[in-house]
């Protein structure tokens, strides 16, 4: 059971008919109840920042263009800089582009080509991928550090309603990997034209999908929270996929394909 209130003290009242009423009602002698604090915001981030740094200095070191993108990103767009994906979570993204052996990816949701780049480098040399976003101006620093890492050539960069981009795809199934990132509240139609032309075997990955832990408190209502937490209940349930949710930085979705 999750209980919310806009009160602590409203809280302790539910805290207390609650237990009376489990303690009055339940058949076992002994009657243990749990609570918890609410959960929501930052409150909800996984990991410790001793943890996080470890972490960071146990995967494969991030290489210098890359590096510099994190600055040029920083020093560019100020507090967006934020959207930017990790660095261990670029690097599960080459690993998994490249185990997925797509020679088509799909990309939602660009921002400065951080992730371009971890799932470029995933793929064959003959490899495309499609990225889509709506900002010419955050692009553009993407291209110099796509030319940079020296995967321009495999990147076709679409500006437009991401939707838009994905529906003029042929219906076929030749998608082996896609990663979602861009505006949450449109994730589940994302995740739909993205999956329906998902090869057999092929992966897509959400990013997100703990929303800050908004999604685990019903309190958070808002168009964001409502979508996501909605999609993963879908994913969750959705027979064309096998899927599992990790808690690497804000939940990264891994869903593949079976059929
Ligand atoms: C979280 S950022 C992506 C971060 C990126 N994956 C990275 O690692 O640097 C979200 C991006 O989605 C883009 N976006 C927002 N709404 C969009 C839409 N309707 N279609 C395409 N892109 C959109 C934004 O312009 C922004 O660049």
């Amino acid at each position: 059971m999750i209980a919310t209130a806009a009160v602590e003290e409203a809280l302790l009242g539910v805290r207390d008919v609650v237990t009376r009423h489990l303690l009055r009602f339940a058949t076992q002698e002994e009657l243990v109840v749990d609570w918890s604090p609410p959960v929501g915001g930052d409150a909800a981030w996984a990991l410790s920042p001793v943890v996080d740094d470890y972490l960071l200095t146990h995967c494969s070191p991030v290489d210098e263009v890359l590096r510099d993108l994190v600055v040029r990103t920083r020093e560019e767009t100020g507090g967006a800089a934020g959207m930017q994906v990790s660095h261990d979570e670029g690097a599960l993204l080459t690993m998994l582009a490249r185990m997925s052996g797509a020679r088509l990816a799909v990309e939602v949701g660009v921002f400065t080509g951080y992730s371009s780049i971890c799932i470029a480098r995933g793929l064959p040399p003959d490899g495309r991928l499609l990225a889509c976003d709506v900002s010419t101006e955050w692009t553009s620093i993407a291209r110099n550090y796509w030319e940079r890492a020296g995967v321009a050539d495999r990147i076709d960069l679409r500006i437009g309603p991401a939707l838009e981009t994905l529906r003029a795809l042929p219906a076929e199934p030749v998608v082996g990997f896609a990663f979602i990132d861009a505006d949450k509240v449109s994730y589940p139609d994302y995740y739909e034209e993205v999956v329906t032309r998902l090869s057999p075997g092929g992966l897509v990955v959400l990013d997100n999908v703990f929303q800050g832990g908004r999604v685990f408190d019903p309190a958070f209502q808002g168009d964001a929270q409502v979508a996501v937490r909605r999609l993963n209940d879908t994913i969750a349930q959705d027979s064309r996929v096998e899927s599992v949710m990790l808690p690497v930085r804000d939940g990264v979705t891994i869903a593949r394909r079976v059929g």
